[in-house]
């Protein structure tokens, strides 16, 4: 069991380079079984999330090499075949081999994704897609099987009953090769859709209106990569440095940030006074002096990301009275409460989805438990933050998805070592 153990009380200062979009990552992952040749990114994280992807191809007959962020899958030897159940569960993302095995095979028999426990997470509307698509979908026990060989998938139009980032992309994937034209409407706006729909549609694909609320598909028959596809970098790592910065930074430089894609998180740290300064590509946070408390609710993007409520929290114990945060997604993501309250913070959630936190004069190192990504992130920075050490149990979950997090807290000034964790196969 990995464990992050961080001897914190030191200022930290420097620059950051933030890494590709994991939420984008473990979609092009999945998309790429859908070319009809080798495909090539880079700018890829050396996250966990991308291991077990890769381990999930390889039980396809999909060969994948990752090296210094360049990230090459050769899918035209793709078989179809039993996936490992256990790396299928690690991640939430493997969901979207439903659509892309849709897309490429007509069919496909995946467990019941995994992923972070924020409550419940249903994919009715994952199967809502895939059903106007043409498909038939059976459930028995975990395993999840999708037929359309009979007829083939067919366009339809979908409207989505909640707006969700997962069902958008893998309506996407399956209708990318679909006959005829898919309309889906309420459709998730993040940057991520974007960069799936752009990966795609340089392949040859046809999807519009990526970014907006309606996305139309016309089916294509083949998908041909030309070129290396770049990802996006990660808005949610960045709002997590920009925290960390902002909270026990003496001057903290995060570079390659497209600033776009965090305007409701900066706009809240502008809210609170943080010393920011909004480069066309970096951010500069400055020292923070007599921050003011402020009221976040978590929206669909492009409004305050539930990713961020957790990261941003430790910003808020320097805030001069309470400021509160109200969780529409996930309204039971709250597993970092107890644990930052054992470092002595001054937080709580007396009705679900809603979280107040205090000022909160000075946190102490202790022996906590990450139950989930951003929970783990936040608990790092109050681990930075605090007096003594600070040990992270269950640190794997946020090893899923922080990019080579070890080297990049180093070279901020942090104390830290990470225990457990294959960290050789980490390494570019
Ligand atoms: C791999 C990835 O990209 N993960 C992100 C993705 O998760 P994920 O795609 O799983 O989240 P969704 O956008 O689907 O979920 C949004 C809301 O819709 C609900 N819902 C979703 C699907 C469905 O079929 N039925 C349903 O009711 C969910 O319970 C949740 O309340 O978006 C979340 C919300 O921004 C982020 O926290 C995750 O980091
Ligand atoms: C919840 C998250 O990830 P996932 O959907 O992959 O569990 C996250 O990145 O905050």
């Amino acid at each position: 069991m990995a464990k992050i153990i961080i001897n914190g009380g030191h200022k930290i200062s420097g620059a950051v380079t933030i890494g590709g979009a994991k939420n984008s990552t473990v979609a092009l992952i999945p998309a790429a079984i859908l070319a009809d040749t080798p495909v090539n990114f880079d700018n890829v994280p050396q996250i966990l999330d991308v291991k077990n992807l890769q381990y999930i191809l390889a039980a396809m007959n999909v060969r994948s090499n990752f090296e210094n962020g360049d990230l090459s899958i050769d899918p035209t030897t793709i078989t179809e075949s039993e996936l490992p159940s256990t790396a299928i569960k690690s991640l939430r993302a493997s969901y979207y081999f439903m659509g892309a095995l849709l897309g490429r095979f007509g069919r496909a028999t995946v467990t019941f994704p995994g992923g972070d426990n924020l409550g419940s997470r249903p994919i009715d509307q994952h199967i809502k897609g895939f059903e106007a698509l043409g498909a038939t979908v059976t459930e028995v026990g975990d395993l999840i099987t999708l037929d359309a060989t009979a007829h083939g998938l067919t366009g339809a139009r979908v409207t989505l009953d909640t707006v969700s980032v997962g069902a958008t992309v893998n309506i996407i994937l399956a209708a990318v090769k679909a006959k005829g034209q898919t309309i889906i409407e309420n459709v998730a706006k993040e940057p991520e859709i974007i960069d799936i729909a752009t990966f795609l549609n340089n392949m040859g694909a046809n999807i519009r209106g990526a970014g907006t609320d309606t996305i139309r598909i016309t089916g294509v028959d083949r998908l041909e990569a030309r070129n290396t596809h770049t990802i996006i970098p990660d808005r949610i790592e960045a709002g997590t440095y920009m925290s960390m910065a902002a909270a026990f930074g003496d001057g903290v430089t995060i570079k390659n940030v497209i600033p776009e894609h965090l305007e409701s998180y900066t706009s809240k740290l502008l809210e609170m006074g943080v010393d920011m300064q909004i480069g066309e590509d970096s951010v500069y946070i400055g020292p923070s002096h007599d921050l003011k408390p402020v009221s976040i609710k978590t929206m669909p993007y492009p409004g305050f990301a539930t990713d961020l409520q957790q990261p941003i929290t430790p910003l808020l114990f320097l805030a001069s009275g309470e400021s509160t945060i109200v969780e529409t997604i996930y309204p039971k993501r709250n597993k970092h409460i107890a644990e930052l309250r054992r470092m002595g913070a001054e937080l709580s959630s007396l009705n679900p989805g809603e979280i107040k936190v205090n000022h909160s004069e000075r946190l102490v190192g202790a022996t906590v438990e990450a139950a989930e990504i951003r929970a783990g992130a936040a608990l790092v920075i109050a681990g930075i933050m605090a007096d003594g050490q600070t040990v992270i149990e269950n640190a794997t979950h946020i090893l899923r998805g922080y990019d080579r997090l070890a080297d990049k807290l180093a070279s901020l000034g942090v104390d830290l070592k990470i225990e457990g964790v294959d960290l050789i196969n980490l390494m570019p």
